[in-house]
This record gives structure tokens, C-alpha cells and sequence, in this order.
């Protein structure tokens, strides 16, 4: 592609070289530079990708993009931008040609619950023929094929590639959770997105955003990129405050909660252990639904892809089929082991605040204690040990017994993350209800060995996930497995 077709509309320097000229291929990597390629330098939170140039032209880049003023001799185009992480979102788009403007995108964000609304969605837009790809935690699906992602949001020139690939896929309608990283590093700057969605607001990434007004800052950048409408949960008070912010945009806006003073709510809610019945009331009518995820948080999710249905014109009947035809989500609420009223159920619950829910939805209908095997995983800096706190708090407060364990301590201390939890609960007043035991698996395995008939077990924080990091090693972890294994040898010598 021409490289003054790939700079459309970037603000730039020109330090040095002929614009004029074709490029191969984009890269912010300088070990995936290609022949005749543009190497673009990003200062890193561990690197700085400036100190990679001489490796990239090396490689073959003939087009350098920096944000810090460099020495190069070599003959090649130069340029210098301002943000580099802002600068590769608008080449990228250019350079597949801006994908969305040819995709109908449905951005998700929140701290909670972005995954499981995508999957609402997935099932309704399926069951409305509609041709959907998804971007988000479990990874990307096009054509129902899944590849991982490295990221929730990938950095832009992943996501417009990604972006490209539902295009030629005949894909029109794309399904995203958008992270709060994403927003803040540009990774979705000059996206097109219909549709925007809030779920709600809680202590999770501060390490990055420093405090809950700025982590709300980034969330709310969505809600300026989205062009049709704006679907946002009026219960939380991050939801209204974000309805106050964008009230007097353009964009259309339609609240979701479980009060009348919302545009689509619920009433005459009824929960039970496996899924919960109640009316839904849109402007378009109202209807019983039937959700097969337990508790008031599958509530809140599913009357956010009722909105944004709603919205995409997807009738109420087709609406109430297609989130009926959910069964479950991997990792979320998945019960891998039932015996009567004894169950062991596996939940992505990683913030206090999903955690709390995670217990009390359990409880509701619980005959005997609930045990939790948890840890937290590695959050550098203060931020870091104040997750720790909360997270210790909740287990105190809710659970009746808790087995505090690893969750992707990755480089740092187990032991330390651990006694940083059971400080707290030994603080909330917890000191005869937890135990610590460092190897995930082993906590899991105490869980079983101590659990009794009528008892639940919810392992919380890796749902979906098939691998722990351990320093810089990933080791594979696949829980429901681990479980499975567990009860099996178990069973040989003891019935539960
Ligand atoms: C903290 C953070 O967000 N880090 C992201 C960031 O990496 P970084 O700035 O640390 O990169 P770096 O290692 O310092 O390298 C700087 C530059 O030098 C380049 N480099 C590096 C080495 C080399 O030999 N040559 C070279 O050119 C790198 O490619 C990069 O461009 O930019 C990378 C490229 O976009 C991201 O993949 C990476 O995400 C890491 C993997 C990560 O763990 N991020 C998490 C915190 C995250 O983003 N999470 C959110 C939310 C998840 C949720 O929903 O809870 C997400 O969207 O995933
Ligand atoms: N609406 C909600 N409110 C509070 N907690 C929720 C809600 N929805 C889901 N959760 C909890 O959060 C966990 C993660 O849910 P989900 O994967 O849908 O969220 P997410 O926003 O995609 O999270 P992440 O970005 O970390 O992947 C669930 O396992 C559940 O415990």
C-alpha cells in the first residue's frame, strides 16, 4: 500500500525521506518487521520500543514512526508523531482500508459482566440469522472458529486486521468487549461503533488507572466513539453518573435496570439454583424470559443484549428464544460436579465485587456451607495489595469457609499475595473460617477432602482460563478437569 494512503488524516513531522513510497506491511514489533515494511516505536510499560530501530531496519523497515526524537542515519523515511499508540490505531485502520465503517460493532464495557453479554448476543444475532463475529476475554470468533487472543481488546493494528478478516468473512456484525486498557492505550481509536454499552463500575485495574474516577474516565471514552446509541445500566451509580455525561451527545440513549425509570426493566423476578424467570418491559413490548445463568448479575446481562437487540431491530419473540438457547458460558456459574444438592462450580469471579455476588447467588439457594477456593492475581503496586484486602474482606464476610490459594501470581511472590489476603480476612473477623494452600491444585483437592453433603464449592477467578502463570512459565490448568480427576479418585474410596 502507498504509504501517503496509510498516513490519511495522521498528524505527523516529516524528520525525514519521500512519503511517496509502498510499504509491505505494519509492525510495532520490531521482531515481526517484514521487508520493506513501516516499523512503528512504542514506549512501553517494560520496553521502550524506540531502542528496537536499529533491529527493525535490520529487518528491512524502510518507513520509522517515532514519538521520541531519534538518530538514524540510514536512508529511509522518518516520521514523528505525538502518540505513537494513537498514531498506529489511525494507520491501522487506513491501512485495512477502516473496517468499521463497514461492520455494525457493538462495543461492551464495564468492569463486570462483558463476556457474558457478548455470548447473550452472540446466541440472539445467531438466532436472528444474523452473520456475527466476536472479539473479547475467550477470544476472537469468526465463522464460530475461536483463536485466543493475548488481549481482551487487541492493540489496534491486531483489531483492525481482525476487523478485516469478519469483513472478507461476509461477518456483519461484530460483537466486542472493549477493556478500559483498550480505551486508555488508544487500542480502539478511530473505530466506528454503533452501539456502546455500560454494564457497571467497581475496583478492578488501578494499578493502571490510579483511581475509580479516572478508571471511569477511560470506560467513558466509549461512549464518545459510539454513534447510534448508548445502552447503559441505570442501577449503578458509575451507569448514572455516565447517563448524566452523555444525556446531551447525539448518540441515542436507552437505560437498563430493575427499576421502572429505566427504558427496558425487569419485573416479577423469580430466581431459582440453575436460571430465573421474569417479564421484560421495552418500548417495543413486553415478554417472559427465561435465563439459564443463575442470580440477579444474568438479570442485568440479559437485559443489556435485550436492549441492545432492541436496538438492532431484532424482534422480541426472536430475542426471548435466542437468550433462552444460551445454555451456559464456559467459566461462568458452570457447575462441573452435581450430586443432589452437592455441587463444585467453577466462576471467572476475580473482582470483589463479582466474588460477593459469585457467594450471595449461591447462598440464595444453598443447603449447607459454601466453600471457596480463591487468590488474586498478580496486580503490581499499592493497587495490587488493596485488591488483595478487598478480596480477603469478601471471602470474611460471606463465605463460611475459604481456601485462600494462587491465581496467576505470575513474577511475584505466592506466599506474599496469600498472607496479604488472610491478613484481611483474619482482620474482618475471619481467623477460624479460611485456610492457605499455595498449590491451586492441592487448595482445590483440600476443598473436596473437607466438603460434606449439601455443601458447595465455588472455585473463583480462572472460569475459562486453561493455564496458570507461575514466574514467566504458563502452565497448563484446566479446572474443571483438575475436579473432575479429583472426584473420580476420590470416589474409588469414598462416596460423597
Ligand atoms: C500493561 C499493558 O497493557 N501492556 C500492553 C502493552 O505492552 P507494553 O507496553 O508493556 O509493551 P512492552 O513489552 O513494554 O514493549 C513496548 C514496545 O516494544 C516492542 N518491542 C518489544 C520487544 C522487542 O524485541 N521489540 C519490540 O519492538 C513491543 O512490541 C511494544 O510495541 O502493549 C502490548 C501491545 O499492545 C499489550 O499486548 C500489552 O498487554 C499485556 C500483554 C497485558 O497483560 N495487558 C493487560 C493488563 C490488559 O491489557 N488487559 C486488558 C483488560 C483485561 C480485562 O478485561 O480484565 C485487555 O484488554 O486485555
Ligand atoms: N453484571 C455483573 N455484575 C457483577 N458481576 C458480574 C456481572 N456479570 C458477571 N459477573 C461476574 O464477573 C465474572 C466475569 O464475568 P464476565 O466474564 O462476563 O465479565 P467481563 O467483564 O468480561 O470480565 P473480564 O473483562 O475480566 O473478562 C463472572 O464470572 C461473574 O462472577
Amino acid at each position: 500500500m502507498l504509504l501517503s494512503s496509510v498516513l490519511q488524516d495522521l498528524k505527523y513531522d516529516k524528520i525525514k525521506g519521500d512519503t511517496n513510497i509502498e510499504i509491505s506491511a505494519i509492525a510495532y514489533d520490531s521482531r515481526k518487521v517484514v521487508k520493506n515494511g513501516l516499523f512503528l516505536a512504542i514506549s512501553g510499560f517494560a520496553v521502550d520500543g524506540h531502542t528496537f530501530i536499529d533491529k527493525a531496519i535490520d529487518k528491512g523497515a524502510t518507513v520509522i514512526i517515532v514519538e521520541e526524537d531519534v538518530k538514524i542515519e540510514e536512508d529511509i523515511t522518518v516520521l514523528k508523531v505525538t502518540n505513537s499508540r494513537n498514531a498506529l490505531a489511525r494507520i491501522s485502520s487506513n491501512y485495512y482500508h477502516r473496517p468499521t465503517e463497514k461492520l455494525n460493532v457493538v462495543g461492551i464495557t464495564g468492569t463486570n459482566g462483558k463476556t457474558s453479554i457478548s455470548y447473550f448476543l452472540k446466541s440472539i444475532f445467531e438466532h436472528a440469522e444474523r452473520s456475527i463475529g466476536l472479539i473479547g476475554t475467550i477470544g476472537t470468533v469468526i465463522n464460530n472458529k475461536v483463536e485466543k487472543n493475548l488481549n481482551t481488546t487487541p492493540e489496534s493494528l491486531n483489531l483492525q486486521h481482525t476487523f478485516s478478516k469478519m469483513i472478507e468473512a461476509r461477518t456483519d456484525h461484530c460483537i466486542m468487549e472493549v477493556s478500559s486498557h483498550a480505551l486508555n492505550l488508544d487500542r480502539v481509536a478511530y473505530s466506528h461503533f454503533n452501539t456502546a454499552i455500560f454494564t457497571n463500575l467497581s475496583p478492578d485495574h488501578l494499578e493502571l488507572h490510579h483511581d475509580m474516577e479516572e478508571y471511569f474516565e477511560a470506560k467513558a471514552k466509549l461512549f464518545e466513539l459510539s454513534k447510534d446509541y448508548n445502552i447503559i445500566n441505570i442501577d449503578d451509580d458509575y451507569g448514572k453518573k455516565l447517563i448524566n455525561k452523555v444525556e446531551k451527545y447525539e448518540t441515542k440513549l436507552l437505560t437498563y435496570g430493575l427499576d421502572k425509570d429505566a427504558d427496558i426493566f425487569a419485573s416479577n423476578i423469580k430466581y431459582s439454583a440453575d436460571g430465573t424467570t421474569y417479564k421484560v418491559h421495552t418500548p417495543s413490548g413486553n415478554m417472559d424470559m427465561k435465563v439459564n445463568l443463575p442470580g440477579v448479575i444474568y438479570v442485568y446481562n440479559s437485559l443489556a443484549a435485550i436492549a441492545c437487540a432492541y436496538c438492532n431491530q431484532i424482534p422480541l419473540e426472536v430475542t426471548k428464544e435466542g437468550i433462552q438457547k444460551l445454555e451456559g458460558i464456559k467459566g461462568r456459574f458452570e457447575v462441573v460436579y452435581q450430586k443432589n444438592n452437592y455441587k463444585i462450580v467453577i466462576d471467572f469471579a476475580h473482582t470483589e465485587d463479582a466474588l460477593k455476588n459469585a457467594i450471595l447467588t449461591l447462598k440464595q439457594h444453598a443447603k449447607g456451607r459454601i466453600i471457596v477456593v480463591f487468590g488474586v492475581y498478580a496486580d503490581p503496586g499499592e493497587s495490587g495489595t488493596d485488591k488483595r484486602r478487598a478480596m480477603g474482606q469478601v471471602a470474611a464476610n460471606y463465605a463460611d469457609f475459604s481456601i485462600v490459594t494462587s491465581d496467576n501470581p505470575k513474577d511475584q511472590d505466592p506466599d506474599l499475595i496469600i498472607q496479604e489476603i488472610t491478613q484481611a480476612i483474619e482482620e474482618s473477623g475471619g481467623t477460624d473460617t479460611y485456610d492457605a494452600v499455595v498449590d491451586r491444585k492441592e487448595a482445590i483437592k483440600y476443598a473436596i477432602d473437607i466438603s460434606e453433603q449439601d455443601d458447595i464449592i465455588l472455585i473463583a477467578g480462572k472460569g475459562h482460563e486453561t493455564s496458570q502463570v507461575i514466574g514467566t512459565t504458563e502452565i497448563p490448568f484446566n479446572e474443571k478437569e483438575i475436579v473432575l480427576d479429583i472426584i473420580k479418585n476420590k470416589n474409588q474410596v469414598l462416596e460423597i
